[in-house]
């Protein structure tokens, strides 16, 4: 389990987490989700130890990581793309970590059976797609057997096999009862591998709930609505203070208007639309909606 109690970073004038406060619990997929720059790898980077907190706690098992005997057997952490030799292979790369770690060379040959790397385990690293380094970080991440295993974007830039690969292997860990956090900037992803949901924005927690929670906390109602005249009905939406897009030729979402006054709202302009489909909310538009302030503030142009 993994506890974090106030945590807050600085970094200069800049607070890049915020007294944030929450629980990673095991059995389950955590996802950690927010925009880029929310605040997820400091967060990440401070559970495993690797920064110092500007003030608050984050803790493993009950403890700061460093103050456990074999932090490696207690949580490991796939972070940003770590420096390896690329002219080792990648078994050798995954023994000299092993060594070190006084970890055996039957459990090397454990996790590249685990991460799929069997068939390159001899060939040099150097030479690996970035699906295969995500796979060798993984399964270094995976050497010492951890209770708790920390995975940042581990899904970025790989192919759809690969994206699948991660979300299997992540259910199945979380099934032995293992703690799994990972972070992604994707909702579309969390939603088919988490059990559980933290997203966060400016470095602070916007949602801390199971998936179908932050769907049913989303109440605002999105319809999509066909017209010969998207313009016209957009400017008379719009002139309410309705928000609404044009998603495809002749075709308009709004957002957080009934069906009805929508039609209503048409019918005074005297404009003809021919569809009007309500339409329940995604875990994307909760997701949109959680982190709207945050994008507003990057497309603004203020960060
Ligand atoms: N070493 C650092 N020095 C100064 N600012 C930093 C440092 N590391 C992170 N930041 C800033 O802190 C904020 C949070 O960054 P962080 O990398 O934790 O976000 P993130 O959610 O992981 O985003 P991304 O998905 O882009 O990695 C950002 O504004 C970032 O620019």
């Amino acid at each position: 389990m993994i506890e974090v109690q106030g945590l807050t970073k600085d970094y200069g004038s800049k607070r890049a987490v915020d007294n944030v406060t929450f629980t990673v619990q095991p059995g389950r997929v955590t996802g950690f989700l927010g925009p880029n720059g929310a605040g997820k790898s400091t967060t990440m980077r401070m559970i495993m130890g690797l920064d110092t907190p500007s003030s608050g706690t984050a803790t493993v098992g009950g403890k700061r990581l460093a103050q456990h005997a074999a932090p490696l057997g207690v949580a490991a952490a796939l972070l940003e793309a770590k420096g390896v030799h690329k002219s080792r292979s990648a078994r050798n790369h995954l023994r000299v970590i092993a060594a070190t770690h006084g970890i055996s060379t039957k459990r090397v040959d454990e996790v590249i059976e685990l991460t799929g790397l069997g068939s390159v385990a001899r060939k040099r690293v150097g030479g690996f797609s970035l699906g295969m380094g995500q796979r060798l970080g993984i399964a270094a991440a995976l050497l010492g057997d951890p209770q708790t295993l920390i995975l940042d974007e581990p899904v970025n830039g790989l192919d759809p096999e690969g994206v699948l690969w991660v979300r299997n292997l992540s259910r199945h860990l979380a099934s032995e009862g293992r703690t799994v956090f990972l972070s992604s900037h994707l909702m579309s992803e969390m939603a088919q591998t988490a059990h559980h949901l933290i997203v966060i924005g400016r470095g602070r927690i916007l949602a801390d709930a199971s998936i179908e929670d932050v769907l049913a906390s989303t109440e605002e109602q999105v319809s999509l609505v066909r017209t010969d005249d998207v313009e016209a009905l957009l400017r008379t939406l719009a002139a309410d203070g309705v928000r609404c897009t044009v998603t495809a030729p002749n075709t308009l979402e709004v957002l957080g208007l009934p069906p009805r006054e929508i039609a209503a709202a048409a019918l005074e302009a005297r404009i003809l639309i021919y569809e009007l489909t309500p339409r329940s909310s995604s875990l994307e538009d909760a997701y949109m909606e959680l982190t709207k302030a945050e994008v507003e503030y990057v497309s603004g142009g203020i960060a």
